[in-house]
């Protein structure tokens, strides 16, 4: 199988990443050992009905995560795409999993949070998305109607993802996809590398080890993104 390659082979790129890219700057993956699920089960404080039910649970989870943002910096993965963003000329698109700000931190501007962002807020009362004060716990007020009925702005288990329109575009319209640092064990994240084969994109995985969906790729790499982005990228 000839070797899928450089970035400049291609016209239209779309690049999806999880967990595994921030492993290496000390944010903790959802599956692997200590990993985020390990203290808590999904259903007790990404739901939903975890939300109605516990409420202060829920805050709290999300407001540590929050805070440990400031304690983590971009590592060489982010790097990487960041300058494959700013010297890409053809379409480029990277959709993240991943709740925290590294991918901005390190330059990225073309994409997409489709589960949300530990930085932003949103209010049930009026619905006005918000930049989060550090702590939702203590109910701080909404910017616009004063409302003390703040969410985290994150997309739980049962909500439908974020950006799936500009997503699915993208799908359509690209001839190479790559997966870096995810376990494909979420939809509909999981199913974008076979919406990618079927616009008849070439399919790249870039992971620690075989994922779910490794089967889908044309080629797989299993390392840490920290080395393998930037060689793939540069
Ligand atoms: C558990 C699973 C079976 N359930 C689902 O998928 C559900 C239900 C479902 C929908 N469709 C289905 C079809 C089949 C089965 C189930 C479903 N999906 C939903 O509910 C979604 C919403 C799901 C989003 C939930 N929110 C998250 N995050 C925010 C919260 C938070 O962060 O707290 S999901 C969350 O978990 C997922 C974790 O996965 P990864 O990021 O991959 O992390 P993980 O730890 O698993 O793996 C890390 C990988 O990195 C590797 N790695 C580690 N270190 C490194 C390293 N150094 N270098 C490289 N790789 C590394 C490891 O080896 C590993 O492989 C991410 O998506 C992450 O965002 N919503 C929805 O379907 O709405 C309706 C809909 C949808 C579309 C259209 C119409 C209607």
């Amino acid at each position: 199988m000839r070797k899928i390659m450089r970035a400049a082979e291609f016209q239209s790129i779309v690049v999806l990443t999880g967990a595994g890219i921030s492993a290496e700057s000390g944010v903790p993956t959802f599956r692997g050992p200590d990993g985020l699920w390990e203290g808590h089960r999904v259903e007790d404080v990404a739901t939903p009905q975890a939300f109605r039910r516990d409420p202060v649970l829920v805050q709290a989870f999300y407001d540590a995560r929050r805070a440990a943002l400031a304690r983590v910096a971009p590592n060489a993965a982010h790097a990487a795409l960041a300058r494959l963003d700013a010297q890409w000329p053809g379409d480029l698109l990277v959709v993240t999993q991943n709740v925290d700000d590294l991918h901005e931190r390190a330059g990225a501007r073309r994409m997409v949070h489709m589960h949300g962002e530990l930085k932003s807020a949103l209010c049930l009362a009026c619905g006005e998305r918000q930049t989060a004060p550090d702590t939702l716990s203590d109910g701080p007020a909404c910017i616009r109607c004063e409302a003390r009925r703040l969410r985290p702005d994150i997309v739980w288990f049962g909500e439908m993802p974020y950006h799936m329109d500009r997503i699915e575009t993208a799908l359509a319209a690209c001839d190479l996809f790559v997966s870096i640092g995810t376990s494909g064990a979420v939809y509909p994240a999981a199913g974008f590398v076979q919406g990618a084969r079927h616009a008849g994109a070439r399919t790249l995985e870039i992971n620690l080890d075989r994922s779910e969906g490794t089967h889908f790729f044309d080629e797989a790499r299993h390392g840490r993104a920290g080395e393998l982005v930037p060689l793939w990228v540069d």
